[in-house]
């Protein structure tokens, strides 16, 4: 098949691309998501099948019309961790002999969990798993009328030239070959969306790191690979064509661009929250130093506390939204929330920063 570029009309102007695409063609004017697809709202239903839920089949609104914030990662068992981490710093309490529940269990795909405004579902790993979750996401967000989500990615990476364990929140997206853009093929010709970031954002979660966090939290552009071995410029894959000279010099010329971490879906991630005029940002945890190797050599007690702290930063985040949304947290656990009045925390009064 031949294989062109489709520009110009696939790519929104630069004039929409302001921010987080934030224009009437994204978002209806309370906030609920709009689709940019005019057949879904002509179909009897839409099964949502790589999460088992289904537009017909459940009441999407009342299941997930409260959701505020939308937390992704690879594995389901750091999304069930976090899951769990969430509920109890936003005092969210479990109807009594009830538990949490994978609510996509029976999909055998992913797993998800809801935490009173929070969901947190894994994706998986590489860009076409985390491209099929997105668009069922946003499709819930859609069908819920969940309004104004923010979505989160809180994943792991390999550094470059950081310190094992340090947090890199992405200000910045590049593929494999440089480019700032998602291409994906479309009918036969390569489509490229915009991978855009709103900066605000990362801003405000960068303010939520402290002095006293044991670690270091910084931000810098995120290289999304298409492979975990060849294609993150490794030599301990199956197979390897080049010198460990040829992998320095790739390494070292990436930090001269300021590339700060390496991982597998920082592209489709910004590129279709931004699409849907979604609020987004990717939080990781490095793994290890790639200019000083390739091998994920830690132990697994030290991997999994690095695990906890993209997840500590952006739990920040949520509950100082909540706070200042004045609706920390008394949750009923039917998933509503009850609203207290609003208190200001000492945390909301040190930063200068607000939230919209
Ligand atoms: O969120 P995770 O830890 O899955 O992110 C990175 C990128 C790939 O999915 C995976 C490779 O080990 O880890
Ligand atoms: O080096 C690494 C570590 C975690 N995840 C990646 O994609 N790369």
């Amino acid at each position: 098949m031949n294989s062109s570029v489709r520009n110009g009309n696939s790519c929104p102007k630069e004039s929409e691309e302001n921010g987080n695409n934030e224009t009437s063609e994204t978002r209806y004017p309370d906030g609920t998501v709009k689709l940019r697809n005019p057949h879904i709202e002509l179909m009897d239903q839409d099964i949502l099948y790589h999460i088992a839920l289904g537009s017909e089949s459940h009441d999407l609104v009342e299941m997930f019309g409260d959701v505020k914030f939308v937390c992704m990662g690879g594995t389901p068992k750091r999304m069930e961790t976090f899951a769990h981490y969430i509920m109890k710093e936003i005092g969210y309490k479990l109807p009594t002999g009830t538990t949490l529940m994978d609510i996509s269990q029976y999909s055998y795909r992913y797993s998800m969990y809801k935490v009173g405004p929070v969901i947190s579902v894994s994706h998986g790993m590489g860009v076409p798993s985390i491209g099929i979750l997105l668009h069922e996401m946003i499709k819930l967000m859609y069908h819920a009328k969940a309004k104004d989500p923010i979505f989160f990615r809180i994943g792991t990476c390999g550094g470059l030239g950081l310190e094992p364990g340090t947090v890199v929140i992405s200000d910045d997206v590049v593929d494999g070959l440089g480019n700032h853009y998602y291409s994906v093929p479309i009918l036969g010709k390569v489509v490229k969306r915009p991978a855009k970031l709103e900066k605000k954002l990362v801003r405000e979660l960068k303010a939520l790191a402290t002095q006293d966090d044991p670690y270091d939290t910084t931000t810098g552009t995120t290289m999304c690979a298409e492979d975990f071995y060849e294609g993150q410029g490794r030599i301990d894959g199956a197979f390897c064509d080049y010198t460990e000279a040829d992998k320095q010099d790739y390494l070292e010329n990436l930090v001269r661009q300021g590339v700060k971490n390496i991982e597998m879906e920082a592209v489709p991630f910004a590129a279709l929250t931004h699409q849907a005029g979604i609020k987004a940002a990717i939080v990781c945890v490095t793994l290890l130093n790639r200019l000083k190797g390739d091998q994920v050599a830690a132990p697994k007690e030290v991997m999994n506390e690095y695990q906890q702290r993209p997840q500590i930063l952006v739990a920040r985040y949520i509950k100082k939204y909540l706070q200042t949304k004045g609706r920390l947290c008394s949750l009923d656990g039917h998933g509503s929330i009850a609203v207290k009045s609003p208190r200001r925390f000492k945390l909301v009064q040190q930063e200068s920063q607000t939230f919209e």
